[in-house]
């Protein structure tokens, strides 16, 4: 008997990056863009290739990159939720031995701007870091109905000046912080919708197009409904806010199961300026603290009753 297994493995190919120029068909010049970034990593049976050095199941990395930009080009990548679903029933059905895959799609915000009062064409402004992050996990031995997909908004960065506070916490001999009524608050917005497969469909559905606007219009209206808690209420914390925000989204989409917000609260620290023929500082002048962050996660599920 051999003194190790393989407990478990997956490979592929990651950082795999193309722009799609996506021309109307009336008006050639009339284009939105897709900058993506690709990872693709397969599962299934290739045991022989760590334990016995046999390469002969191994469908190549560099196969694994032909065939999403190969794929990226034949077919229509808007939204990625359905490229996602087409780049995994495609490795499944191709491959005998891939019996499933996790697939994660990273795309840039490219947003036309106005020339001379009107939306540019073909012109477009790179809104970073924020991105949008497509996630799927598809194992085909329970079938297209069986999968995990997410969609996340990743790295919006945001920030109020006021209607933020936060009192009444646990108060101890470790506690120095004070409370306010009024601060700072700013955060990197991470949010996750976690689509139910049983009310959007199989993967086969979602990768025909059949979908599409239930993913454009909730990733629209995620962002907005984030955008709009964020600056409308006048925050008692980030826990708060963001189970608002999550509410708030399940009420608007209802083929999401969970929303989930992982948001750092970054520090803006007032500076004390008294000292100088005491300067008062009324919430103006603050120090924007690298580190630490305060980090707040929660994932938000509907009550069965509201189903
Ligand atoms: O909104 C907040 N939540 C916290 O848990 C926390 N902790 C802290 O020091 N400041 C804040 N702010």
């Amino acid at each position: 008997m051999s003194y190790s297994y393989l407990a478990d493995s997956t490979y592929g190919k990651d950082n795999v990056k193309f722009l799609k120029v996506k021309k109307d068909k009336q008006n050639n010049k009339f284009h939105e863009v897709m900058e993506a970034t690709v990872c693709v990593l397969l599962k299934g049976d290739f045991d022989v290739s760590y334990t016995e050095a046999d390469n002969a199941p191994i469908v190549p990395t560099d196969t694994v990159k032909n065939t999403i930009l190969i794929l990226a080009k034949k077919y229509d990548t808007f939204p990625l939720e359905k490229f996602a679903a087409r780049l995994a029933l495609h490795f499944t059905s191709k491959y005998e031995h891939v019996s499933g895959l996790t697939i994660k799609i990273t795309q840039d915000r490219w947003v036309k701007y106005d020339v001379d009062g009107k939306t540019s064409q073909h012109s477009f402004v790179h809104q970073g870091p924020e991105k949008k992050v497509v996630f799927l996990d598809y194992d085909k031995k329970n079938g297209p109905r069986d999968y995990t997909l997410t969609t996340s908004i990743k790295d919006l960065t945001v920030l109020k000046s006021t209607n933020s506070m936060f009192y009444g916490y646990n108060v101890c001999d470790y506690t120095t912080l004070k409370p306010t009524t009024d601060r700072v608050l700013s955060t990197d917005i991470f949010a996750t919708l976690d689509w139910c497969n049983k009310k959007l469909g199989c993967l086969n559905s979602v990768a025909s197009g059949a979908k599409d606007s239930i993913f454009n219009n909730a990733y629209v209206n995620a962002r907005d409904i984030t955008l709009d808690i964020f600056a409308k209420e006048n925050s008692p914390s980030v826990q708060a806010t963001m189970f608002n925000m999550a509410t708030a989204i399940l009420k608007d989409v209802p083929q999401v199961a969970y929303v989930s917000y992982e948001l750092p609260n970054k520090h803006y620290f007032l500076f004390d300026l008294k000292w100088f023929e005491g300067l008062e500082n009324d919430n103006e002048l603050f120090y924007p603290s690298p580190h630490p962050n305060g980090l707040i996660k929660c994932k938000v599920g509907r009550n069965q009753a509201k189903l």
